[in-house]
């Protein structure tokens, strides 16, 4: 008799996706998967050889967390299709790309109103994202994707495409370490006091540095490395302070404290004045303006 298939909530079967999204081009260098065009919005699609329904259930929690989040600064699942064999999940497209891409493209970091928008809306997901008892647990600009308007949304590329060379690949079967917080690394994970939410704030501090500077901390260092260094070393602050408000400076200085229990969290860090500075959201329209006007003169 037929084989029996399990119902999920936020799957859709048998329903061939051709059908209502057509194909307009590969993103990037196709290792992402297509962007593809529907009736209406654009949608970016990660679509996935998935072989018997038991691979299938691997997708279904980051298909679930997708549905599950409704915000501003969160990636909105447009639809997730199972069709013979194939996996497809349908995103919103961000036109601006990821963060790290862009300060590649303009060769340079971000100015300090720019990184304060970028820190704002972050936080607004975080804060979301914490309130649903949903950790990120990989925070970095590449994970920061942006619209056209200048808006920041928050996304999860997991074991990113991108990183196809083998000394990436290595450092990420722990997830890209420049970025983890010295709780995680030294696994205070232990049952009794997992770590907290905090770890994402720790990486939120690493990745306006980031930011700022266009590489994170003990960037130079191999990733086995960095994980010594990040568990030894005082908390890393900007490389030239004087180019930097004390805003910025001390609103570093409140994420990336070592203890978690002295961390402030997302709601603290939206109250901080140099995160409140970055309501406005002009900075990184004009940013992202920039960064196409750049890639349409090539
Ligand atoms: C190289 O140039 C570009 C230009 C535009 C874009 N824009 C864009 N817009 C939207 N998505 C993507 C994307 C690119 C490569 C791979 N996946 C992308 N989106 C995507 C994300 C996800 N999943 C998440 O982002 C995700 C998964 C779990 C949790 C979360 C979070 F907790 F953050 F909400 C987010 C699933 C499927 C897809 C197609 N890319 C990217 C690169």
């Amino acid at each position: 008799e037929k084989k029996k298939v399990k119902h999920y909530d936020n799957l859709k079967r048998d329903e061939d996706p051709r059908g209502s999204w057509e194909t307009l081009g590969e993103l990037g260098d196709g290792a992402f998967g297509k962007v593809y065009k529907t009736t209406g919005a654009l949608a970016a699609a990660k679509v996935i050889e998935v072989r018997g329904e038991e691979q299938l259930e691997d997708y279904i929690t980051e298909i679930d967390i997708l549905a599950a989040c409704r915000h501003a600064n969160v990636l909105a699942l447009q639809e997730a299709i199972f069709f013979e064999g194939w996996l497809w999940i349908l995103i919103e497209f961000c036109p601006g790309g990821a963060l790290d891409d862009i300060m590649l493209e303009l060769e340079r970091g971000l100015s300090e109103q720019q990184i304060s928008e970028v820190c704002c809306q972050t936080l607004q997901a975080l804060s979301y994202l914490h309130q649903h008892h949903i950790i990120h647990r990989d925070l970095k600009a590449g994970n920061i994707l942006l619209t056209l308007e200048g808006q920041v949304k928050l996304a999860d590329f997991g074991v990113s495409a991108k990183n196809t060379n083998s000394l990436q690949r290595r450092a990420t079967f722990i997830g890209t370490p420049y970025w983890m917080a010295p709780e995680v690394i030294q696994c205070e994970t232990s049952k009794d006091n997992p770590y907290s939410c905090k770890a994402d704030i720790w990486s939120l501090g690493i990745t306006l540095l980031e930011a700022a500077e266009m590489e994170p901390p003990h960037h130079s260092l191999n990733p086995m490395r960095v994980l010594l260094k990040i568990t030894k070393s005082p908390p890393p602050t900007l490389t030239n302070p004087r180019l930097w408000s004390s805003n910025f400076q001390d609103f570093l200085r409140r994420a990336l404290q070592k203890n978690p229990e002295t961390r402030w969290g997302a709601q603290q860090l939206l109250a901080h004045p140099f995160s409140c500075a970055g309501r406005d959201g002009r900075a990184l329209k004009e940013l992202i303006a920039e960064a196409k006007a750049e890639v349409t003169e090539e």
